[in-house]
């Protein structure tokens, strides 16, 4: 079995690192001390929506001057995902679901918005949208659901894996 990147060791998955800019890194980027997907800022505001400043990398480029939509995705995966985590709850994606409504510029500043639509039971259900700075131009939407889990999820799955 592989062994586990390093960085998970004595790991609080409610409280992962961060960097200065706020953004809490998942296992691939702790080494790298930054997001590898470009997200540079990270906060929580006091009406609960959260907030992420970032841009495409060059090396994320799909078309010509724009970003992959495997990017996209990843980046409304991350971020609708980090809520739950600024409020202190590991969860997993369940779902997700991305409107790509407009290219996204590389290595242009955008933003991401997230928010909590409905709870329910151990469902968060998140929306969020990227738009462009500075004129705000909605460039993709998303929503999607969020399962709540407890520190031993990881464990388990590695147990279910040895059994395959
Ligand atoms: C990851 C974080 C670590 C820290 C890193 C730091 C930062 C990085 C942050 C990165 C952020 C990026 C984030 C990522 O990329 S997370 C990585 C990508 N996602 C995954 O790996 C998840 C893989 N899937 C699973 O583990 C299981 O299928 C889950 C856990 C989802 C359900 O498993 P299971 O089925 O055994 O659970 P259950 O039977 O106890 O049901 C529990 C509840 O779930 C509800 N349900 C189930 N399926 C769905 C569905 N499809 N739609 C809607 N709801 C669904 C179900 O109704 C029930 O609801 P309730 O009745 O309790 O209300």
């Amino acid at each position: 079995m592989p062994t586990p990147n390093a960085q998970w060791a004595g790991s609080d998955f409610q409280e992962p690192p961060r960097t200065t800019g706020g953004v809490a890194l998942c296992g691939a980027c702790r080494a790298a001390g930054a997001c590898r997907l470009g997200v540079d800022k990270e906060r929580l505001g006091a009406d609960g929506v959260a907030w992420f400043e970032l841009a495409c990398p060059r090396s994320q480029e799909g078309g010509p001057n724009v970003a992959h939509g495997g990017w996209t995705a990843s980046v409304m995966d991350e971020c609708l995902g980090h809520l739950p985590l600024l409020n202190r709850v590991l969860s997993v994606t369940a779902e997700l679901t991305v409107s790509f409504v407009k290219p996204v510029p590389v290595e242009r500043p955008v933003q991401v918005r997230a928010w909590v639509e409905r709870r329910e039971g151990s469902r968060w259900y998140i929306a969020g949208e990227m738009t462009l700075l500075p004129g705000g131009a909605v460039l993709a939407r998303a929503s999607g659901v969020w399962v709540t889990r407890d520190p031993g999820h990881f464990a388990r799955h590695e147990a279910w894996l040895a059994e395959q």
